[in-house]
């Protein structure tokens, strides 16, 4: 049997088409399947956690939705052993990404039924796991802006999902002052004086496909790390084009590091976003946590 949670509201409604979808084509080829609507994350995990804990047997969990509601099923998920199918019906989808999963729906449901399970890692901040990044600072503000603006409504609406987050740069710029930050990598100590974002990956990329951790890979047991820091508001601006192909890291400005315990302290305390979702703010501590996830990918030879 399939379990599949729903964020019907993920990606501005489409998380309730592709679900149209994938509904049509397990009852066409007569997959048995149970399903849920959920929304909210509390109303996820408690569902999760109840339907994992019955007597079925439950061959894999299909998520409907985008990172964040990917996050609500990490919880239950964990160590589980019961693999997780990703059908992207979010804005950013970079637990997709990350993982090669196709976004076109027939597809991904090839993966659910034939797909090879993975082990990956997550990253555990306060007992609470993260799949793809951590954002702490500039780059969490950026976020946390667009979703509470008009701006986003606007611009999904009318399919310019990514013009949203250029203009929540702007937005920000006019507010964010960056600072002091202190980071300990496995035990060695680095000072910034004047940080304006970390990103903490377990994938090369976040926010909808910037490659802020080029080398990344999410089944290695550590962590990449990536302060931008000690530059002008306009060095800034000119090094977002050249994170989307990685091509940022070669920057004096721009410190990549690699650990599996990983704390960040900053006298201005800094917001942290976990695959898009408010989860801490600074001190933190983030770790490995080496293959506690399950998910399914494409078969190697083609699905
Ligand atoms: N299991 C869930 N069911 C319903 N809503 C959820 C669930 N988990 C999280 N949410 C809420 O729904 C919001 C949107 O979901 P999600 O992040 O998956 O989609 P998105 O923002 O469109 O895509 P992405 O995160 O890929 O940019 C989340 O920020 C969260 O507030």
């Amino acid at each position: 049997m399939y379990l599949f949670i729903v964020n019907p509201n993920a990606g501005h409604g489409e998380g309730r088409r592709v679900w149209n979808k994938i509904s049509k084509l397990l009852r066409r080829r007569g997959i048995p399947y149970e399903h849920a609507f959920t929304d909210s994350r509390e109303q996820a995990h408690t569902f999760l956690q109840d339907r994992l804990s019955s007597q079925e047997t439950w061959k894999a969990v299909g998520v409907v939705g985008g990172d964040g509601t990917i996050h609500s099923l990490l919880p239950a998920l964990r160590h589980s052993g019961i693999p997780l199918a990703v059908f992207s019906a979010g804005s950013g989808n970079d637990t997709a990404r990350g993982f090669g999963i196709p976004r076109r729906t027939r597809a991904a449901l090839e993966v659910l039924l034939h797909g090879l399970p993975v082990t990956a890692d997550l990253i555990t901040v306060a007992d609470r796991s993260t799949l793809t990044a951590l954002a702490i600072g500039f780059d969490a503000e950026v976020a946390r802006n667009v979703n509470i603006s008009r701006y986003k409504k606007i611009c999904n609406a009318v399919g310019l999902g990514r013009l949203a987050y250029i203009i929540g740069i702007f937005h920000t710029l006019l507010t964010f002052r960056p600072g002091p930050l202190n980071v300990d990598c496995d035990g060695i100590a680095y000072r910034f004086e004047s940080a304006w974002l970390t990103a903490i990956n377990n994938v090369d990329s976040y926010g909808g496909g910037l490659s802020i951790c080029p080398d990344a890979k999410p089944d290695d047991g550590v962590l990449d790390l990536c302060v931008v820091h000690d530059c002008s508001k306009l060095k800034l601006l000119l090094l977002f084009p050249t994170v989307l192909f990685g091509a940022h890291t070669k920057f004096s400005f721009v410190t990549m590091l690699r650990g599996r315990n990983i704390t960040v302290s900053s006298p201005i305390p800094r917001l942290a976003l976990g695959d898009g979702e408010d989860v801490a703010v600074t001190p933190i501590n983030a770790s490995a946590d080496p293959g506690a996830i399950h998910i399914l990918r494409p078969a190697p030879h083609g699905i």
